[in-house]
């Protein structure tokens, strides 16, 4: 666990292994999570892959929720956090928002990317009226008000079966974000739109997705990748919107050889 001042806000972050290792992979959280949902990936994945980890701003133990911002403070924080830890190059692995916000480092600091993976993400996620009722609804009635919304997208109904314990946790690490820290990353996502740059991406790209993804729906990260001059798509089974809790054995055997190959 280790904090650094970012952009004049405490980030929360971890490094596993080396900043110059040879398989370096940095990854970005979705909207109403922080880097634990990372974790059940690490058991899967081998001793050689180093990682970064971090709670992008207002969420999580990561500052920030008390100003409004956008996507591109959450663009300049992960960049400055890279630098912060003396990483030059390495693989981007972003969920959603966070897919976005690798998207927007390749764009601004193409040296630093080495491959791209987006995950159960876009180049644009959503309707703006559906982002513009989500933060009216959290700023009357609070999280927890949206909580069960948000479950039925991010779990299958098999996990909400078989998985109740691990379905509550999630369920509280969402419900607990800051208010107003949740609700600018929601703006951040209604004003990003990054369909025009795809065919400007140069490096390899895995885009994977949960074949029951209910908000970023496999047509629509279908519909980035073939955007993106050899990006590979692949699905994952009996998966929603968070393949890194829900599927992890699946998400690390993509990962695995795509971050290994030459
Ligand atoms: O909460 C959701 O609907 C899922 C989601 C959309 C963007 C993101 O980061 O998560």
């Amino acid at each position: 666990m280790a904090f650094a001042t970012i952009n004049d806000i405490p980030v929360h972050y971890e490094l596993l292994g080396e900043p110059d290792a040879k398989n370096l992979v940095v990854f970005s959280n979705s909207l109403g999570t922080d880097f634990r949902i990372w974790l059940p990936l690490f058991d899967e994945l081998s001793e050689d892959i180093s990682v970064l980890l971090y709670d992008s701003r207002g969420h999580g133990l990561t500052g920030g929720a008390d100003k409004p911002f956008g996507m591109a403070d959450l663009v300049d924080d992960l960049i400055a956090l890279v630098e912060h830890v003396g990483i030059k190059r390495a693989v981007f692995c972003g969920l959603s928002v966070g897919g976005l916000i690798c998207q927007g480092v390749w764009q601004k600091r193409p040296d630093m990317v080495k491959k791209l993976v987006l995950c159960d993400t876009a180049a644009k996620i959503g309707a703006p009226d559906a982002w513009n009722a989500r933060i009216d609804a959290i700023a009357k009635d609070g999280l927890e008000s949206i909580a069960d919304n948000v479950m039925e997208r991010w779990f299958t109904a098999d996990f909400h079966q078989e998985r109740a314990d691990d379905l509550a946790g999630y369920r509280l690490m969402m419900s607990r974000q800051a208010v107003a820290g949740y609700s600018s990353t929601c703006a951040a996502i209604r004003d990003t739109d990054f369909t025009n740059a795809l065919a400007t991406i140069s490096v390899p790209v895995l885009c994977v997705v949960g074949d029951q993804d209910g908000s970023t729906p496999p047509e629509l990260v279908k519909a980035t990748a073939s955007a993106i001059p050899g990006a590979r798509f692949e699905t994952i089974e009996g998966c929603g919107h968070i393949p890194c809790v829900e599927q992890p054995e699946q998400l690390a055997a993509l990962l695995q050889p795509f971050l290994k190959k030459a």
